[in-house]
């Protein structure tokens, strides 16, 4: 199922939209983080962790909801509840509250309450050294909405941040859950439904539903790809290999030096025009070094392209892809050769490259995004980090090139292409080399 992702700002305004007044919410929050905490482990003793805030509210609940199910509960606290709810929920726990401190004893469970979307700046020093003692001293520890020091939109790190064994997303998932560096500190992240309406153009990228091949279907049903090929003849094979076995009718290669090695599949020639209309999707980039040219030549086509690494570098100027139906597939340094420095956050980042080439961009990195000039952004599950080798980014350009040769649509198509993508390099293992990736692909009929 689809996970929508919510800003800070949506965030506020899905609460205040909400039917339940804000302390049916919050008495919601406090009972699923109960139990969340019951479905990991046995009652046993836990530590909850308060904030001043609607967060630490949160804490209070759980606390009441854990000490019914038989767990052995202490409340250390920041500061007094500053809320109205906060202190409501405070005044529902009728059980002692610690102040939190350099003394304060470790638990087996610890539930972080402190801080979560509203966290305004760094945790003071003091304060981040006991989150993270008692975090290490912990056997199983859980974020209430976010790890505190984390900042909602950004993804960025605060102050030091634990590593989470869980993080209980409430109402929604936030962009930092699925934002490096962030993301690493969250461990798994389950989102509680509190019954807040959760609409978004911001998701999380889930399985992908494939168009079917038709039995009766000839190779172009299935797609051509054609790959318009450079100087580096490992990077091309990779993409040509990849899109072969990502499922593409037939792969032709455009080289005028052939290269060895390749499935006899795989067709290579000197000949033959963009213009074919048989041509599902041009691949352009993979191994192509300094040959502008040949964007020049793809942009003739009437075709979709898939625009990848030194083609990325190398269209100069982004508004020059408006009116073509374009992909593009850059990792960090070539979204800034392309677009130059832009503000923001990295979805900020990714949505302004959308818009201004008004084609879909595969901002690729730990965590890769998929925007679409309209405003949808897909934010990929975590994949492993073994990923980050040489090739890697071939392989995905091929796997997207098929799947918009197969007739998806540009945006499902590069959404498909990272799910599928991610997901291989969990069936490769660590470590891991692009060729790997290409024989651990799923099953994609
Ligand atoms: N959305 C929903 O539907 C629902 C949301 N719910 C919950 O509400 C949470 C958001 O609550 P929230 O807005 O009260 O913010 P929260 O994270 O508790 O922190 C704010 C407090 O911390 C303080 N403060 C900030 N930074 C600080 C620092 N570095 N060091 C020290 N203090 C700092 C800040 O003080 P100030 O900045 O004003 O000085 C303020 O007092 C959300 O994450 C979820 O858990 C659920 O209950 C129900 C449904
Ligand atoms: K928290």
């Amino acid at each position: 199922m689809t996970r929508t992702i919510l800003t800070l700002e949506q965030m506020r305004e899905a609460e205040q939209a909400a039917e339940c007044s804000l302390g049916e919410l919050m008495e919601r929050a406090g009972e699923a983080l109960a139990e969340a905490v019951a479905l990991g482990s046995a009652p046993r003793a836990v530590l909850v962790l308060a904030g001043p805030g609607n967060n630490g509210g949160d804490g209070y609940v759980a606390a009441r909801h854990l000490r019914d199910r038989g767990f052995d509960v202490r409340i250390a606290a920041l500061a007094d509840p500053k809320s109205d709810l906060a202190v409501d929920a405070r005044t529902a726990w009728d059980g002692e509250v610690e102040r939190l401190g350099d003394d304060t004893k470790p638990a087996p469970i610890l539930i972080d309450c402190l801080f979560g979307t509203g966290l305004s700046r760094p945790l003071d020093d003091a304060l981040a050294a006991t989150l993270m003692r008692l975090a290490e001293r912990a056997e199983f520890t859980i974020a209430c909405d976010l790890p505190s020091g984390i900042e909602t939109d950004s993804g960025a790190l605060l102050s030091d941040v634990p590593e989470y064994d869980l993080t209980l997303a409430l109402g929604a998932l936030k962009p930092a859950h699925r934002l490096s560096p962030a993301m690493r500190h969250c461990g798994q992240v389950a989102v509680a439904d509190i019954g807040i309406d959760a609409a978004s153009d911001w998701f999380e990228i889930a399985e992908p539903v494939l168009p079917p091949a038709r039995p009766e279907g000839h190779k172009y049903d299935r797609g051509l790809v054609q790959l318009l090929a450079g100087e580096m003849p490992g990077a091309i094979a990779l993409a040509a290999k990849a899109a072969a076995r990502s499922g593409a009718g037939y792969v032709r290669l455009f080289t005028s030096q052939p290269i060895e090695g390749l499935p006899d599949a795989i067709v290579q020639t000197d000949q033959g025009s963009v213009q074919d209309e048989r041509i599902g999707c041009l691949l352009v980039g993979p191994g192509m070094g300094d040959i502008p040219v040949l964007i020049t030549l793809a942009l003739t086509a009437p075709k979709p392209i898939v625009f990848d690494a030194d083609a990325i570098r190398h269209v100069g100027d982004p508004e020059r892809l408006v009116g073509h139906d374009v992909i593009l597939t850059p990792h960090e340094g070539e979204l800034k050769a392309l677009f130059g420095d832009i503000e923001g956050s990295k979805a900020d980042r990714a949505l302004v490259a959308a818009q201004r080439c008004q084609n879909v961009v595969v901002y690729k990195g730990a965590d890769t995004l998929v925007a679409a000039p309209d405003g949808r952004l897909g934010f990929a599950p975590p994949a492993p980090s073994a990923l980050a080798t040489a090739g890697t980014g071939d392989v995905l350009s091929g796997i997207i090139a098929t799947l918009r040769a197969r007739g998806m649509d540009a945006f499902e198509a590069a959404c498909a292409g990272v799910w599928i993508h991610g997901r291989a390099a969990e069936r490769a293992g660590d470590p891991l080399i692009a060729d790997d990736l290409i024989a651990a692909l799923p099953d994609l009929t």
